[in-house]
């Protein structure tokens, strides 16, 4: 059973083509880096993956459902961190992750134990009972972590996951969602972050004009040798000026030059 599949889809807004003729396929066990800048349509595939809006044409599917057919089941069977989510402003990170539980169909108990190891996890522990909007933007992002991964799903989609998080919780984020993947998930992360792509995914799609333009495997012995020894970066560049975006690239490194 293929985790997510993606085949020749379109989206346009009005006149502008968000999506435009793209095909990818991401298999369980797979950390795949979707790789692109502003405008490229990356929040736009993830939005009709979840079933949160429909596509003009192709085909998707996600764990075998049809987000298009079938909204609501795929949304129960997924994890998402939204690009700028935030918790609700008038609920406390323990009230939240009561009602999430519900709605994933999990036991009071369940929950409970998730709360606990994930406060413990992320270190908001003495923040559990304080109302988010008397959080701070980096506790809220820890929150919103919680509760994409809170009924242990088989697919994640995650954007921008370290956005507002101090380098310590960085890194165990970065290393959580490898261990998350390894045990047979596929973890779908759309980021500018080429440094965090490079360090994490198992792949990456790099993505331009609304469609995938290349990807690349980045673990160990299946490195792609058709890409040689360029940089991950180089290759962005590259690729990224061949489709001529409608934006200028913004990329982050977070390391050195
Ligand atoms: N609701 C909308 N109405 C009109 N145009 C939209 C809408 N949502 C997105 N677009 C346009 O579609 C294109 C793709 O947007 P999308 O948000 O999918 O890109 P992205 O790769 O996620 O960008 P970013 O990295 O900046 O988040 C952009 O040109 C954007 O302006």
């Amino acid at each position: 059973m293929g985790a997510i599949r993606v085949d020749a889809l379109r989206k346009s807004y009005g006149s502008v083509e968000a999506v435009a003729d793209m095909s990818f396929t991401v298999e369980r066990g797979e950390l795949y880096g979707f790789l692109g800048p502003n405008g490229a349509g990356k929040t736009t595939t993830i939005r009709i993956l979840t079933g949160q809006i429909n596509p003009d044409s192709g085909d998707v599917s996600v764990l075998d459902t049809d987000p298009v057919a079938e909204p609501i089941e795929t949304r129960r069977r997924v994890g998402i961190l939204p690009e700028q989510g935030m918790p609700p402003s008038f609920l406390t990170p323990r009230e939240y992750f009561e009602f999430v539980g519900e709605v994933r169909n999990l036991s009071p108990k369940r929950v409970e134990t998730q709360t606990d190891a994930w406060a413990a996890r992320l270190g908001f522990e003495s923040k559990l009972d304080t109302l988010h909007t008397d959080l701070s933007r980096g506790q809220q992002q820890k929150v919103m972590i919680t509760q994409a991964f809170i009924h242990e799903p088989a697919v994640v989609f995650i954007d921008e996951p370290l956005a507002n998080l101090d380098p310590l919780v960085q890194e165990q984020v970065k290393q959580f969602l490898v261990s998350y993947a390894a045990g047979d998930n596929a973890v779908f992360v759309s980021t500018h972050n080429i440094d965090v792509a490079e360090a994490i995914c198992t792949r990456v799609g790099i993505v331009a004009d609304g469609r995938l333009v290349t990807e690349r495997s980045l673990t160990g012995d299946a490195r792609d040798g058709s890409e040689g020894d360029e940089s991950l970066l180089e290759i962005f560049l590259e690729r990224v000026e061949d489709e001529d975006t409608r934006d200028v690239p913004t990329l982050e490194r977070t390391g050195a030059q």
